[in-house]
């Protein structure tokens, strides 16, 4: 396996979930199906208290916005089971939710809703996050050698801290020193890796963001950071172009410290 050096300059790592830490299929086939399954029962038994009613209310300004942009959810016919105003409304909201989920959008009002769904199945157990088992000796090694490391993932934060609380590893959450999710801007616009390095209080040449997705990597590039794109069974396909540009990962114990106390 090709050793890739941590530039000297990088003093923090910012990393990526789906495809980077944890498998797609962990999101694929164990997190999407559980939301698709429990939506509706889960908004019925929520539909009154104000975290529902707040997700709610991003979905529907998300619906507004979508409308204007031409991009608005098909209408179904109306249910005939379908009898009270609540209920009318909850199939509006369970309509949008799984076409945003079809067309795999990763909106902040999607990814919120999302985080408070998943907040039972982990607690309870029924779902563990899955972490690469190269991901966990990495980071603590990167953390002996003084660097920081944060998450920057389209999953809500508070979806980034279950996976990682209850994860098949137990709580990792001492591992990192911040969490980022698209209210700080999208993962494919560079501005949003600038305001991640003025938060993080550092320059972006200080940052080394790992990803699997090109489009990511490159919006962190423009803006300064260093980049390394992730490959792993099932991640999306590099063009040669792409394997010849960026520094691939296969695995995180790839990345070595040379010339650094
Ligand atoms: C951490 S929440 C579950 C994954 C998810 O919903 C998601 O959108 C992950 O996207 P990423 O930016 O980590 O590739
Ligand atoms: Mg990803």
């Amino acid at each position: 396996m090709v050793t890739i050096t941590i530039p000297e300059n990088v003093s923090v790592f910012l990393l990526d979930i789906e495809g980077t830490t944890t498998p797609i299929t962990f999101v694929k086939d164990i997190l999407f199906p559980y939301i698709k399954e429990h939506l509706e029962d889960y908004l019925s038994a929520h539909w009154e208290e104000d975290e529902c009613k707040q997700d709610v209310h991003l979905l529907k300004k998300q619906a507004e916005e979508d409308l204007k942009q031409n991009r608005a959810c098909p209408v179904h016919a109306v249910d005939q089971t379908v009898h009270t105003d609540e209920e009318k409304a909850i199939r509006e909201v369970v309509d949008n939710v799984l076409w945003q989920m079809a067309a795999e959008r990763k909106t902040t009002a999607l990814k919120q809703l999302q985080g408070h769904m998943w907040r039972a199945a982990y607690a309870t157990g029924r779902i563990k996050g899955e972490v690469y088992q190269d991901v966990v000796p990495a980071i603590r090694q990167w953390r002996r050698h003084g660097l920081k490391v944060y998450i920057y993932s389209s999953g809500s934060i508070e979806a980034q801290k279950l996976l990682f609380g209850y994860s098949v590893e137990g709580d990792l959450l001492d591992l990192f020193d911040g969490h980022f999710d698209t209210t700080i801007g999208a993962k494919v616009e560079s501005k949003s890796y600038e305001t991640i390095a003025e938060r993080i209080g550092c320059s972006p040449e200080e940052i080394m963001f790992l990803t699997d997705v090109t489009r990511e990597a490159k919006a962190a590039e423009d803006a300064g950071l260093n980049v390394g794109v992730v490959v792993r069974p099932g991640n999306m396909e590099l063009t040669e172009e792409e394997r010849s540009h960026y520094r691939i990962i296969m695995t995180f114990s790839q990345l070595e410290f040379s010339g650094r106390a």
